[in-house]
This record gives C-alpha cells, sequence and structure tokens, in this order.
C-alpha cells in the first residue's frame, strides 16, 4: 500500500468519487457562508478533506426538493425504481476499492473490512431493489353485501436520516435503499466524521439515473440543528436514526411533537454466553468476530463475554493466544486486524472501563494499554475476574475489551444477560439442544445468535427490544417501515 494518505485523491482509480462538495436537490453545492468543516483520518490525524457546512435552511431545501421529486419516483413502476438500483449496486461493487479506501481514510477501519462494508452496504441496494416489485395489497371479505375491502400500500413520503460514523455506508444504504424502493424520497445527514462515504454514493446514486432531488446528502457539523430541522420540518414524515439510545431519545422527543413516524436503530449492550457443552474453539471464532469486528465499535458486539465455570480457564487461555495473534496498524497501509478508534473521546471510555473493573477486581491477562502508534491506537484487551460491579456489564464500551464474567447455572447466567436496558444482539454456544432451545427462548434481545459471532445480513431482520430501538432494517420486514397501509372501503 501506498505509505500516505497526504492525498486521498491520488489513491483512488476514480477520483471524482471523492466529493467535497454537499449534494442538495440534485445538485454540487457548497455552503452559502462558504463554511466547511475537516475530515481527517484517524490513523494520522491529518486532514483529508473540507465539506461544506450546511445549516437547516440547506436542509429545508433538501425536503423540499424531496417532495416534489417524490411525486413522480413513486408514480413509477416497482420494476423502474428497482432497474436504476440494480445499476446503483452495480457501480458499488464496480468501485468498492475506491469506496472502500475512502472509508477506511475517514473511520479507520482496516482496508479489507472497509471493503467488506461496501459490499455489505451494497446488498441492501441489492435487495430491496429486488423487494421494489413486491408491495403487495389485499382485499378482504366484505363486512356488508354491498361492502367490497381492499387495503394498499403507499410510500410514506419524504424521510430524513441520521446515521454514525462506524458504518458510514452500510448505515445509510441500510435505511435509503427500502425508503427509494418503495418510492419514497430521502435525505441523508451522515456524522461529521464521516461524510465521504456518504456523498460517493451519492455520486453514483447519480451516475445510475436517480432523479434529481429524490436524495441528498447533507453535510454538516451543526448535528442538533439539522436534527431539528428533520424533526419539526413538516413535508417530512418519516425519521430513521442510527446511533446511541442517548441520542435516539432527544430525536424521538423532538419527533413526537408531529407524531412523527420513527425508527430507532440504538445502542446495546451484547451478552455473549459460552456454556459447558460449548465447541470452545467455534466459541473462540465467535468471540473473535463479535468482539473485535471494527475494533469493537458495532452496535451488536460482544459487550460482555459469560463463560460457564467448567470451560472458563480454557476458554480465557484460548481467547487471550487468538487475541494476541492480532495486529494493530494503519488499515490503509498494512494488512492489520485492527485500526484506530474514531477519536480519543473513545480511547478515552476505553481505559475508564478498563481502569474501573481493575479498581474493583478485575485482571488484564493481555493488552490494557494504549498502543504504541500512539494517537487513538489501542491494544486490543481481555479482562477475566469481571463482576456485575463494573462499568462494563451496564455501559456500552465501544471498543477492544473482551470482559470475560464467570457463572454456574443456566438461570443465573439468563437472568444475568437479561439484566439491562437495552436489548439489541445476543450470542451464546451450546450444542444441548434442549439447552438451546430454552436459552434462545428466554433471551430477551431483538437478535440471537446461536453458534455464530456474526448475525448481520440484508436477509433478515436487524433490529432491538427495549431501549435499543423501534423498527427493524433488513429483510422484507424492512420494507413495512417505509410504507403507509390505507383501507379502501367501497360500496358497490
Ligand atoms: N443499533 C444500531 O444499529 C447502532 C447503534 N449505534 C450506537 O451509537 C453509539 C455510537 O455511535 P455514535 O455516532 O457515537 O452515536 P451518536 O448517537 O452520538 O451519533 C449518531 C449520529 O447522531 C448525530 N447526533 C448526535 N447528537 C445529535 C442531536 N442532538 N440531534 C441530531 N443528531 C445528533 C451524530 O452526529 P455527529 O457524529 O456529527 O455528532 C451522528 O450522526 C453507540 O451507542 C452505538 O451502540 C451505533 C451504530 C449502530
Ligand atoms: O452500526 C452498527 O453497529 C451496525 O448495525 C452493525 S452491523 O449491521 O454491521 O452488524
Amino acid at each position: 500500500m501506498l505509505d500516505s494518505v497526504t492525498n486521498l485523491r491520488d489513491l483512488l482509480k476514480d477520483p471524482s468519487l471523492l466529493a467535497t462538495q454537499a449534494y442538495v436537490a440534485g445538485e454540487w453545492v457548497d455552503a452559502a457562508d462558504g463554511a466547511t468543516f475537516e475530515v481527517t483520518n484517524p490513523a494520522r490525524g491529518d486532514v483529508i478533506a473540507r465539506v461544506p457546512n450546511l445549516t437547516r435552511a440547506d436542509a429545508a431545501r433538501a425536503i423540499a426538493a424531496a417532495a416534489v421529486a417524490q411525486k413522480e419516483w413513486a408514480a413509477r413502476t416497482g420494476k423502474e425504481r428497482a432497474a436504476i438500483m440494480r445499476k446503483w449496486f452495480d457501480l458499488m461493487m464496480a468501485n468498492q476499492d475506491d469506496l472502500g479506501i475512502i472509508l477506511c481514510a475517514e473511520m479507520g477501519k482496516p482496508l479489507a473490512e472497509a471493503k467488506g462494508e461496501i459490499a455489505y452496504g451494497a446488498s441492501f441496494i441489492e435487495w430491496f431493489g429486488e423487494e421494489a416489485k413486491r408491495v403487495y395489497g389485499e382485499t378482504i371479505p366484505g363486512h356488508q353485501r354491498d361492502k367490497r375491502i381492499t387495503v394498499i400500500k403507499q410510500p410514506i413520503g419524504v424521510v430524513a436520516s441520521i446515521t454514525p460514523w462506524n458504518f458510514p455506508n452500510a448505515m445509510i444504504t441500510r435505511k435509503c435503499a427500502p425508503a427509494l424502493a418503495v418510492g419514497c424520497g430521502f435525505v441523508a445527514r451522515p456524522a461529521a466524521e464521516t461524510p465521504l462515504s456518504a456523498l460517493a454514493l451519492a455520486v453514483l446514486a447519480e451516475r445510475a439515473g436517480l432523479p434529481k432531488g429524490i436524495f441528498s446528502v447533507i453535510t454538516s457539523a451543526r448535528a442538533s440543528d439539522i436534527g431539528k430541522e428533520f424533526c419539526e420540518n413538516p413535508i417530512v414524515r418519516k425519521l430513521t436514526f442510527t446511533g446511541s439510545t442517548e441520542v435516539g431519545r432527544i430525536l424521538l422527543r423532538q419527533a413526537a411533537e408531529q407524531v412523527m413516524k420513527c425508527s430507532m436503530e440504538l445502542g446495546g449492550n451484547a451478552p455473549f454466553i459460552v456454556f459447558d457443552d460449548a465447541d470452545l474453539d467455534k466459541a473462540v471464532e465467535g468471540a473473535m468476530i463479535s468482539k473485535f469486528r471494527n475494533n469493537g465499535q458495532t452496535c451488536v458486539c460482544a459487550n460482555r463475554i459469560y463463560v460457564q465455570a467448567g470451560v472458563y480457564d480454557a476458554f480465557a487461555e484460548k481467547l487471550k493466544a487468538a487475541v494476541a495473534k492480532t495486529s494493530v496498524g494503519d488499515g490503509l497501509k498494512d494488512s492489520v486486524q485492527f485500526g484506530p478508534l474514531i477519536n480519543m473521546d473513545a480511547l478515552e471510555k476505553v481505559e475508564e472501563h478498563i481502569a474501573d473493573a481493575k479498581a474493583k477486581g478485575a485482571k488484564v491477562v493481555l493488552g490494557g494499554a494504549r498502543h504504541e502508534l500512539g494517537g487513538s491506537f489501542f491494544q486490543p484487551t481481555v479482562l477475566t475476574g469481571v463482576t456485575d460491579a463494573m462499568a462494563v456489564t451496564s455501559e456500552e464500551t465501544f471498543g477492544p475489551v473482551a470482559p470475560l464474567f464467570k457463572f454456574d447455572t443456566e438461570e443465573e447466567v439468563i437472568a444475568k444477560a437479561n439484566d439491562t436496558i437495552f436489548g439489541l444482539a445476543s450470542y451464546f454456544y451450546a450444542r444441548d439442544i434442549g439447552r438451546i432451545t430454552r436459552v434462545q427462548e428466554q433471551l430477551e434481545y431483538g437478535m440471537v445468535g446461536v453458534n455464530t459471532g456474526l448475525i448481520s445480513t440484508e436477509v433478515a431482520p436487524f433490529g432491538g427490544v427495549k431501549q435499543s430501538g423501534l423498527g427493524r432494517e433488513g429483510s422484507h420486514h424492512g420494507m413495512e417501515d417505509y410504507l403507509e397501509m390505507k383501507y379502501i372501503c367501497l360500496s358497490v
């Protein structure tokens, strides 16, 4: 790999994918006052681009344009919309390397993993493009002889989207794909840390033939202002958000004023349970994926690892050995498993969790400190002797820390696993079919991985219960969040 990213464009086969203007109402624009904000590479801290710092007025313009474009877009057939989405998918995959480089540069995840996210993000465009042709209604036997009842489904209208930095491509496509497939307009506001992946998506959307105005990308460091416009603008019919539960609450309060429909993909605190009848090698493999994917910066990563007493020491040794084989570095330059954390705030939260655990009796068996590379690089860490009194039990670490808890009985660990306000993802390893059946039914989570640490796919309904969110993304269920059901009663 090239040993510098001082000029990101030099790394790209197609430099035009690195857009540095916002995409509003079908036009590439600067902020009216020329204001910009910097996008930095977390691996080196250098500025890789400057993009417009747009305002509420720009967001309002994008929303108004989406409302106009949406009428014609919804009037097209599902097949017509599907054809354009297929072209968009094909363009994403044809430019996977460049999109991966842009994503790696602005977010820090290693290039191989970044390219993997591009394929994952593109899979939603492909899947929902196909589903565009299958928005079915129904007829219902009338309640009176002269009544004929039909139910049709129609696009909800203009959708506003706010997404986080950790999956800057896939979190947008997981939302815009079903919305556009059913005929909605879509206004995206990506995290300020990672706007470039969203803008590259817009470049390819334009090339694929998405009509002007149907899809906008609002780059802005004014998160709260843009969020307020999304919640208060009467044209917006739906808000879809992925991020922390804390911000989700703020947005729900703001959206309540208009009784706006909301989809919320929020925080997690996933338990990862290893029973004494588990295949320990497979459990370690699953823990490595679930805990350390994206450097632990995923909402579905294992946040608490519970291991039954009889296999605790063996599992801890195996996990430590597996983590010790990994490497940390600049994902653009080297073939590494771990890049930097997104910023120093994230690193300091990881340090706080480790310090708290150590102060309350946990043992650091691997890692536990900042990496010698400096900046926001951190050593992948394994803790043993972790107890419920520690912060890692109730707070989302969002970093490369594997805390191992010991438990004795099935009843005990299910109670502990469920003792959280979150309910997004959960995982367990066992081989007894009775145990598998009991545990999968008793875990209070929207998603359960049984003998696997990786459950995310476009074909399944992704989402949480309790304070991990509202609604589902992915699968044919994901279409419903962007459709309104209309009951028609015809008197003949
Ligand atoms: N359930 C899921 O699928 C996912 C959940 N998450 C959760 O999100 C957290 C980590 O991601 P992180 O980005 O830090 O989460 P945040 O909730 O801080 O930010 C998410 C997005 O919301 C924006 N935002 C922040 N405050 C406001 C506001 N007042 N009004 C409108 N928008 C706002 C952010 O903008 P900006 O960054 O520019 O400030 C960002 O674009 C973790 O808790 C993680 O579990 C993350 C990804 C997926
Ligand atoms: O933002 C996230 O953490 C994603 O939802 C995780 S996943 O979809 O890649 O599993």
